[in-house]
């Protein structure tokens, strides 16, 4: 199959639509809240209303895994069919399955979810590097080699995380490279930055992105975090429900955060809204009309 680069299919659909990316998160009070029981019929019909409203008006979709998984082989069931469905519809999904292994089960994972042909395939996965981001390997190669994308957790935005990804890390030392004390948030994004550089400009192009989350008050280039090497997305969660605001993405990543930009070759940078878009549903004018809002004050 011939496709461009994740990145360069972000980027068109971040300029068509607007920097977003909507979330697909079946908790059991929206699934209520639209008048579906929380069984797989409901996730189901929720899952592959949000696609069929939302396609052609967002960049990106983000189903949660977890809440498919709850329901077992029904659940995946239906996460397979949304993610066919937004397969056919030409928009583009990230799967937020947060995996991250030894290499070899990796190896796994990367082919469930990147994989071509695979049931699950998405355009992207979401990874967890706290097993050493070289463990990630096989995820960011085949992501190379298929133009799928990861995003891997730097900062997230959750206030638990804060112990582990804010620790002070000794890095590099081999290779004759320098040792160095750095933030471990900042060790996984100068990691992610050093694969971009070794692909760009192919179907690998900018293919490892970065989670920074929006509410924990520290990220862009003014205060800690130095994403301007890292030459791939970053997924922003947090707006919204998470009490983030527009005015927070633009405080963290500069105006040009915004409107999907970073740094001189790096972004698009993408904020994530689950339920705060999700709860103007089922009504697909309504949903619309929210992601709209949205990304009007993303941009403006
Ligand atoms: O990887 C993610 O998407 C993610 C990372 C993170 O740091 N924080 C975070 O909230 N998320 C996910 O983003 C979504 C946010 O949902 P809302 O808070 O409803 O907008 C959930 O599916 C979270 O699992």
């Amino acid at each position: 199959m011939t496709r461009a680069a994740f990145r360069t299919r972000l980027r068109d659909a971040v300029a068509a639509h607007g920097p977003l990316c909507v979330g697909i998160d079946p908790h059991p009070g929206l699934l209520s809240a639209w008048g579906l029981d929380a069984d797989a019929a409901g996730v189901e019909r929720f899952a592959r209303g949000v696609v069929e409203a939302l396609a052609g008006h967002v960049a990106l979709l983000k189903p949660q895994v977890a809440l498919f998984e709850v329901l077992g082989s029904a659940g995946l069931g239906a996460l397979e069919r949304t993610l066919a469905d937004a397969r056919e519809a030409g928009v583009l999904t990230v799967a937020d399955a947060k995996r991250g292994d030894i290499g070899s089960t990796m190896a796994g994972y990367a082919r469930a979810w990147l994989g071509d042909g695979a049931p699950l395939a998405a355009d992207a996965v979401t990874l967890s590097p706290y097993l050493g981001i070289g463990a990630l390997a096989p995820a960011l190669d085949l992501a190379v080699a298929t133009g799928r994308g990861v995003f891997v957790l730097a900062r997230t935005s959750n206030p638990e995380a804060a112990g582990v990804q804010s620790a002070q890390a000794w890095v590099g030392g081999s290779g004759g490279s320098p040792r160095a004390v750095r933030e471990v948030a900042q060790s996984v994004i100068d990691a992610l930055a050093d694969h971009n550089a070794a692909h760009a400009g192919g179907l690998g192009d900018g293919s490892a992105g970065a989670v920074v989350g929006l509410t924990r008050g520290t990220t862009g280039r003014d205060h800690g975090l130095d994403l301007d090497a890292l030459g791939g997305p970053v997924l922003v969660p947090g707006l919204g429900a998470q009490g983030g605001t527009p005015g927070d993405v633009a405080a963290a990543f500069g105006a040009s955060g915004a409107t999907g930009t970073l740094g001189a070759a790096g972004g698009p940078v993408v904020p994530v809204s689950a339920r705060e878009v999700l709860t103007a549903g089922p009504d697909h004018g309504a949903l619309r009309a929210a992601v709209g809002a949205l990304n009007g004050s993303l941009t403006g």
